[in-house]
């Protein structure tokens, strides 16, 4: 019995405040049919603009924990969710039906509540009971969330309250559908008939309704894989399939679907027939330099652009100012600095005149391509004003002020959004932008403390260099030397040499200022870019420690102190990051078996996990230090909870990535390569990783099964029933657990003791979701039974030679068996054939002894049970139906 009571509250209190986690999973898919096969860049792109969608249109993310993150700015908030997703490698969470669970385990709450009561290990005060009501009050608004919304579903229709299906292309089977409520929806209904069978008729009647609904042609039906080929090639197979269709014979849309290219969607405006388009590739130029090709704001070729142009802004940016005020450019030297400002400026030109303008956006989730639209886009944003007034050419103004005037260069510093949009885009695409990030805010301070050198400087030389003793007396590097002085002044450091005019006083008072705002400013955004890059390692440390210290409150013995340490290292290397999930099962599992073995645990915490633990102890040690000390472990443990990160995806984004990222280990297993790939996609979410320490036992031989397994990494031992002999070695991709789930013959006891033999790492799926999951596989359903067949005729053999042998050994010792009898089982063989032949003809009375076992009995009578399945269980008779 698990009680993490908590996660229902905080879960359904973010489901109440942030219906968006709902809503986005309505959102139309963005599905290309390979996902699997996706670049890393890719998803982390799609990642991306799912983000960037959400915030720009709520600003605000659906994120369940964000109830304790509300001190963060919403900016800040955006930038951490992305990091954390970039920074950690996403397992897959238990997210799919995690509201549904949380209000059905919310709905027993009161039960566990009443059972500790009763069991003496959990008395009521007045604080728990404070609990409550938000648990009841949020569940409720749980559920009345999942009853309004309404998901699409796989018939283009849609469910209310039912699971959100991932797309509307995907090929996937009919499912249940919770009974809608009433709407006016055309689509809805169709959906409620099609899940009702007594309104099979009508359901017939609807998808004729539909096509006289259809109010333009159906599109050319392409083959798959010419999804590929050019519109030109596409066009001409069209061609050709219409021709050798026989006349009034109507093609199969099926057959001929076309799979649209997803990860560039065309536009939804008609295009224009423009000259740009005519001319597209005319040049053979690549894609930046061909004038009537647009340009993707996302690629390789446009972040080397912006570079570029980084570059010159910085050059701008940095030598106006010096050139204006320190003697640095010279009649010997003006060429030079021309030459530069004008390859430059010619630079900026190209960018506003040729590239900028055939940037393509994202107009309702499409990408824009077409360059009249592209263009007219680009000219409609401020930054295209700026550019513009950034390129005005005062330096005409040089034939009357004289190239000494650089100050007429100022207006080239407008075009900053140049240099943000290159951030903002090596945010996006690299790994690990950390580096960047530090970098413009180094790049900010650097560039005020050369501002104020250059005001400096220029000061001095209007009071004259040396003229007293604050101004630059004109000793040594003149740059270096104010440089120095404003790194002084800007940071407060002191020992500044003292004003001694009002300009002067003026001038320090401004720069010290500065340093107090600006600089304070900056230097902790630096701090916090460094806290965000370490954050997960942080939270580790404190996790482990706050871990560490309950063990040792609750004066658990030091080897199961050993094991949550070892384990938490293990994980930590392995994932570099934790769920809560996967600590709460773990610390769960130790503390019940180590409960078992030690009396010196507390009695209060009753096996149910570590979160329990928390909130009990928060309940009971009043100390107000502790108290606080607790509640802030528990925040902690709140928000290390990685399916947070992937719930503020879209759901089949969040499939798609978890997809990506179990793929390696996924393919490699026997039962999901024979069987459809929408098998892949329906379980990817609910595997549940788990990780075992050398020696753990996965499974145990008579325990009721809950979870079938997938090793992932490392080694388990499947156990003979003596645990003496290793009956087979599971190794990566392997299964294991699933014949107590499927429960063959009403059994559901593990047949053998699984221990893990190293450390290993496994996806744990629930007999719940391998229920449902297998309902609508059939072709999977089918090979595990198989599977689980041959297993347990195996161990049914194995055993029976083995009961053979002690029985043949037991005769010997004790000279049984006289006579004929004698010889007859004298012979190995002929024993083995009859054990075997018992087995096979199970008489009705072991059938009937088999059924009476009540699994829910204890566990005397469960190791009869299977005593009993083991000497007269018949094998299982497994009806293959060709449904
Ligand atoms: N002889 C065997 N070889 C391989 N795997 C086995 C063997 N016997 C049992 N198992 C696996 O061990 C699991 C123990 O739990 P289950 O009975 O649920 O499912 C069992 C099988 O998946």
């Amino acid at each position: 019995m698990r009680a993490t009571s908590i996660k229902p509250a905080a879960v359904a209190v973010a489901a109440e405040r942030s219906p968006l986690l709902f809503i986005a999973n309505t959102l139309p898919p963005k599905q290309p049919s390979d996902q699997s096969r996706e670049s890393g860049a890719c998803q982390r792109s799609r990642v991306d603009q799912s983000y960037s969608l959400q915030f720009n249109r709520t600003r605000y993310f659906a994120d369940p924990t964000s109830v304790h993150r509300q001190n963060v700015t919403s900016t800040t908030k955006c930038r951490k969710s992305k990091s954390d997703l970039s920074h950690s490698p996403p397992r897959p969470p238990r997210a799919h039906y995690r509201v549904r669970r949380e209000v059905s385990r919310a709905a027993n709450l009161k039960r566990l509540e009443s059972d500790r009561e009763t069991d003496g290990h959990f008395k009521l005060s007045s604080e728990k009971t404070s609990l409550k009501p938000p648990v009841i009050n949020c569940c409720i608004s749980a559920t009345d969330l999942m009853q309004q919304v309404v998901y699409p579903t796989p018939q283009g229709g849609v469910a209310p309250g039912g699971k959100a299906y991932g797309s509307w292309f995907d090929p996937e089977p009919v499912r249940e559908h919770a009974p809608s409520a009433s709407t006016n929806s055309n689509m809805d209904r169709k959906t409620q008939l099609r899940d009702d069978p007594h309104h099979a008729k009508e359901r017939d009647v609807y998808p004729q309704k539909i096509r006289l609904f259809a109010s333009s042609p159906p599109p050319p039906y392409l083959f798959a894989d010419e999804g590929k080929k050019s519109p030109i090639q596409a066009n001409k197979t069209s061609k050709l399939i219409k021709g050798s269709q026989p006349a009034g014979e109507k093609m199969k849309p099926s057959a001929f679907e076309e799979i649209p290219d997803l990860e560039t969607p065309q536009s939804p405006v008609p295009p224009s027939p423009s000259r740009e388009k005519k001319c597209r590739g005319f040049f053979a130029l690549p894609e930046l330099c061909d004038p009537f090709t647009p340009i993707d704001p996302q690629g390789c070729g446009y972040i080397c652009w912006l570079l570029v142009m980084t570059f010159c802004y910085s050059y701008n940016a940095w030598c106006i100012p010096l050139r204006a005020t320190f003697p640095y450019q010279r009649p010997d030297n003006t060429i030079y600095w021309m030459a530069a400002d004008y390859f430059s400026d010619f630079l900026c030109l190209l960018d506003v005149a040729l590239v900028k303008p055939r940037l393509m956006y994202l107009h309702e989730g499409f990408w824009v391509t077409d360059p009249a639209l592209t263009r007219s886009n680009y000219r409609k944003k401020l930054q295209y004003k700026f550019d513009i007034i950034s390129l005005t050419p005062l330096d005409i103004l040089y034939l009357y002020y004289g190239t000494h005037a650089v100050f007429l260069r100022f207006p080239r510093l407008l075009k900053l959004q140049t240099f943000w949009e290159f951030h903002q885009a090596m945010d996006r695409v690299l790994s690990s932008p950390y580096m960047v990030r530090i970098g413009k805010t180094l790049f900010y301070i650097f560039y005020l403390i050369h501002l104020n050198a250059c005001a400096y400087y220029a000061m001095s030389v209007y009071e004259g260099l040396g003229s007293n003793g604050w101004v630059y007396d004109d000793v040594g590097n003149a740059y270096i030397r104010c440089f120095y002085f404003a790194t002084k002044t800007a940071t407060s450091i002191g020992k500044n040499p003292k004003p001694e005019n009002e300009m002067e006083y003026l001038f320090m008072t401004v720069a010290w200022l500065m340093g107090v705002f600006v600089f304070a400013l900056l230097i902790g955004q630096i701090r916090d870019i460094i806290a965000t890059a370490t954050r997960a390692q942080t939270e580790y440390r404190k996790m482990v420690d706050g871990c560490t210290r309950y063990l040792r409150r609750l004066n658990m013995p030091l080897s199961l102190q050993r094991r949550v340490t070892a384990w938490f290292s293990y994980t930590w290397n392995q994932q570099r990051c934790f769920g809560r999930d996967l600590v709460t099962t773990f610390v769960t599992d130790v503390i019940t078996a180590s409960e078992a073995e030690s009396s010196t645990c507390s009695p209060n915490h009753n096996g149910s996990g570590l979160i329990w633990f928390q909130l009990e102890t928060s309940l009971f040690n009043l100390r107000g230090q502790d108290r606080t000390r607790i509640r802030n472990d528990y925040v902690l443990w709140e928000l290390s909870d990685e399916p947070r990160i992937l719930n503020s995806l879209p759901y089949n984004m969040k499939r798609d990535v978890a997809l990506a990222v179990h793929m390696s280990t996924l393919s490699k297993v026997q039962v999901f390569r024979d069987c459809s790939e929408s098998l892949l996609r329906d379980l990817v979410l609910q595997l549940r990783p788990v990780s075992f320490l050398p020696g753990d036992v996965v499974v145990r031989r008579g325990d009721i099964g809950h979870d079938m397994y997938i090793v992932k990494t490392g080694e388990c031992y499947v156990m003979s029933p003596d645990e003496r002999e290793v009956l087979a070695t599971l190794r990566e991709g392997s299964v294991f657990g699933e014949i107590s789930l499927l429960g063959i013959d009403g059994a559901r006891r593990r047949t053998a003791t699984v221990r893990s033999r190293g450390y290993s790492s496994m996806f744990a799926l629930s007999k719940a979701d391998l229920d449902h999951a297998l309902r609508y596989h059939r072709e999977a359903a089918l090979i595990l039974r198989h599977r689980a067949d041959q297993i347990m005729r195996e161990n049914a053999a194995r055993e029976a030679d083995r009961r053979a042998s002690e029985r043949q050994a037991r005769r010997a010792t004790f000279g049984h068996g006289v006579g004929s009898r004698r010889l007859s089982c004298a012979s190995g063989s002929s024993a083995h054939a009859n054990a075997r032949r018992r087995l096979r003809c199970a008489s009705a009375l072991s059938k009937r002894r088999l059924s009476s076992v009540s699994e829910h009995k204890a566990m005397d009578s469960v190791s009869l049970a299977v005593e009993c399945s083991r000497v007269r269980t018949p094998l299982p008779t497994i009806v293959f139906t060709t449904e």
